[in-house]
């Protein structure tokens, strides 16, 4: 993987509602200011046309800072656009598909049991979004929340990077890291704060640095 490995630390997932009349990039522009170190595209309303603009407006605006760009689900999206990565969940294409379309990407799959780590170790993936792991109203099909004891069982039975997703905020991603994330991804921590910026730095210093 060509990418450097704290580039899952602080992962910004897109809520175009949540981010309302500021807009998408406009959030996502001070979420990277805040340093936030990957941002996943994720639209479930948008038509194809719209969906490819947005992506390639992202991928201008992220490419100079040099923040890697995914796109949730979309494999034709990532590739219009040149995006960085895919992450795909247990019912989105099958990563052995993305990672034949995109051999070069970061390519994410999400767990949500243990039972489904098995066939995931034999996908060609990069890290697993451990989904989720605290309650959250963001996803409303959200699978029951794994809690950090799950998060503990996964960490204990893979070596592959896990970037924990659910409910996630300033107030717990320390905890969440010391149950063996390797980065969170949130989506109303930043998407819903009054000041992306000053709320994606609040959580990049509640985690601390990278050790
Ligand atoms: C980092 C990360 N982890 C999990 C998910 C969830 O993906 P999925 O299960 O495909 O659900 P949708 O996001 O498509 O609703 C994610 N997006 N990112
Ligand atoms: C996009 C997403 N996927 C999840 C999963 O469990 O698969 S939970 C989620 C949304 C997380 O939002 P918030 O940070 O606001 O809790
Ligand atoms: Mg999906």
């Amino acid at each position: 993987m060509k990418f450097q490995a704290d580039v899952l630390r602080l992962c910004l997932v897109t809520d175009s509602t949540l981010c309302g009349e500021r807009g998408v990039l406009a959030v996502v522009e001070a979420a990277v200011q805040g340093d936030v170190s990957c941002v996943q595209l994720r639209e479930k309303a948008l038509d194809t046309r719209a969906f490819v603009e947005r992506a390639r407006a992202l991928k201008a605006l992220l490419e100079p800072r040099g923040v890697p760009l995914v796109i949730n689900d979309r494999v034709d999206v990532a590739l219009a656009c040149g995006a960085d990565g895919v992450h795909v969940g247990q019912s989105d294409m099958p990563p052995q598909d993305v990672r034949r379309l995109m051999p070069h990407a970061l390519v994410g799959l999400s767990i949500e049991t243990l039972a489904q780590l098995p066939a995931a170790e034999l996908a060609p993936v990069d890290y697993y979004g451990v989904s989720p792991v605290f309650a959250t109203g963001t996803k409303p099909d959200a699978a029951p929340a794994l809690g950090l004891d799950g998060l503990r069982a996964i960490r204990a039975r893979t070596a592959r990077a896990l970037v924990a997703i659910g409910g996630i905020h300033a107030g717990n991603a320390a905890a969440v890291m010391a149950a063996g994330a390797d980065g969170v991804a949130v989506v109303s921590a930043v998407c819903a704060a009054p000041d992306p910026a000053a709320a994606a730095r609040l959580l990049r210093d509640s985690m601390g640095r990278a050790g």
